[in-house]
Order: C-alpha cells, then sequence, then structure tokens
C-alpha cells in the first residue's frame, strides 16, 4: 500500500445529484396536452442520494457497482465537471481525469496543437509542456500524424494521445473511468503498467472499471454504489463479494 500519509485528498459529503428525463412527445400528444391543459412534466430521477465518503492521499479507490448505478456521475462530480444538487465535493491538489477522455480536444486542430492546448487546460506551463512533448507523442505511438487534424485519427489514435497527456500533467489525483476498456490490447497493458507506476508514486486514484483484475491488482479498497446510494465501503475482496452478492 502507498499510502503515506492520512490526509483526506477527496471529501464526499452527503452528495445529490438529480436528473431531468425529459419525455420526448410528438406534435400530437403535445397540442393534446396543451389542449387538455395537462401539464406534460419532466420526471425527475436521483442518480446519487446522500453519498458520503472520504479518499485518503495515496489511497486507490475502486467505484463499483452495476450499469446505471451513479459511477460516473460520481467521477464527474469529483472532477467538477457536474455540481451536486446538496452537499459538497472537496479535493485536494491537482486532478486529471481519465473520463471522457479528449472531450477538450479540438477536431480541426493537429494532435500538437490539441497536446498543447489540453496540457494548458489541465494546469501545465509552456515550457512544461515543451518539456514533455516527445514522452507525450512516444507514449501516444501517434508517430508522424502527430501533425494532421484529428478530425482523420481513429477513434484509437485519438483516445491514445488524449490519454497520453491526461498522464504526464503533475497530478495528485487521478480520476479513472473505463478507459481502458478503449484501445488495442498492447496499449491498453501500457495504460496499466502506468496507472500502477502512478499509483507507486503515491498518487491518489479513484477508479471505476467493470475488470475485475484491473481492480483487484490496482485499489485496496472499493465503495459499492447500489441504485444511487453507498452500499458498502471496505476492503476490495469484500466489496466485489457485496457488488455480486
Ligand atoms: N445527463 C443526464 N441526464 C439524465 N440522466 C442521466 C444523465 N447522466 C446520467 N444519467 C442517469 O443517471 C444514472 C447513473 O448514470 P451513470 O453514468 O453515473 O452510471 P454508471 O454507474 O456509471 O453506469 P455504467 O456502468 O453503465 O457506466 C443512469 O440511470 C443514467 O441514465
Amino acid at each position: 500500500m502507498s499510502a503515506v500519509t492520512t490526509r483526506p485528498s477527496i471529501l464526499v459529503q452527503n452528495v445529490r445529484k438529480t436528473f431531468l428525463l425529459r419525455r420526448t412527445h410528438s406534435m400530437k400528444e403535445a397540442f393534446v396536452g396543451w389542449i387538455r391543459r395537462k401539464d406534460i412534466k419532466a420526471r425527475e430521477f436521483q442518480a446519487l442520494d446522500d453519498v458520503s465518503f472520504e479518499i485518503l492521499e495515496g489511497e486507490s479507490v475502486a467505484l463499483m457497482g452495476l450499469n446505471g448505478s451513479g459511477k460516473s456521475t460520481m467521477l464527474k462530480l469529483i472532477s467538477g465537471v457536474l455540481e451536486p444538487d446538496a452537499g459538497r465535493v472537496l479535493v485536494r491538489g491537482r486532478l486529471a481525469g481519465l473520463i471522457e477522455v479528449g472531450a477538450g480536444f479540438h477536431p480541426d486542430l493537429s494532435g500538437r496543437e490539441n497536446v498543447y492546448l489540453n496540457a494548458a487546460i489541465l494546469g501545465m506551463k509552456a515550457p512544461e509542456i515543451d518539456a514533455r512533448f516527445d514522452d507525450i507523442v512516444a507514449f501516444s505511438e501517434i508517430g508522424e500524424f502527430i501533425d494532421t487534424e484529428v478530425k482523420h485519427y481513429s477513434s484509437g489514435m485519438f483516445m491514445r494521445l488524449a490519454f497520453s497527456v491526461a498522464i504526464h500533467t503533475e497530478l495528485d489525483v487521478l480520476l479513472v473511468d473505463e478507459v481502458l476498456a478503449v484501445g488495442d490490447a498492447p496499449f491498453r497493458e501500457k495504460c496499466r503498467i502506468k496507472i500502477k507506476e502512478l499509483a507507486a508514486q503515491g498518487k491518489t486514484m479513484v477508479i471505476v472499471s467493470h475488470d475485475q483484475e484491473m481492480v483487484r491488482e490496482l485499489c485496496e479498497r472499493g465503495i459499492v454504489i447500489r441504485h444511487g446510494k453507498k452500499v458498502f465501503e471496505g476492503g476490495i475482496e469484500d466489496a466485489l463479494v457485496e457488488l455480486h452478492g
């Protein structure tokens, strides 16, 4: 285990997140609703319901749950992509998210321009990016395509470059969401090794993955979410039992 301090790195307190589920209506339905003065309201869906937990600096924790349980929503709240409706989320240090990898990439810019743009968004200064540029490109294996507009990249190439930028930034907290499901087997293996390296360096990690072997290898603890509620928090083996129980 690599935790060297007991300072919390991520604090999640009584977090709630509600989404509005909009129904789609035909013109006829909308018209009939209007005639009958019936209000066609969007239904509310509670994606996260009063969730609290703490992750210490240097810990690797798996967020576990079946499809639709709220894992990705939780990661988006930690990363700040989404705001909670109630409760709060606090993160200490610099955070990089391997979630929605490549979301900041611009299709009309080249790979090189996107590296600079995204590394800057992730908080790096130009000289820092210069110093790491070759490593970023080497890890991504993009080679001579680095000066091609990314709209011409295959989805795998796109993902590799975005992943490479994210893991080469100065980070304290890394959020990983199923990213390793994308990409071919050799690249996935390289990413797995890199993530292990970052964990060994004492980075805090929150990992969402349906890959049990990876979760076992990388995480010492698991938090199980069911229908938006935290139902278990504890050792990874017990969490896996809880998940399938
Ligand atoms: N923007 C949104 N608007 C409406 N509903 C949403 C939105 N985002 C997520 N949801 C709903 O919230 C629930 C939780 O979604 P989330 O993506 O967090 O689940 P998950 O546990 O990551 O699932 P999976 O394992 O399938 O990736 C789902 O029912 C989903 O449909």
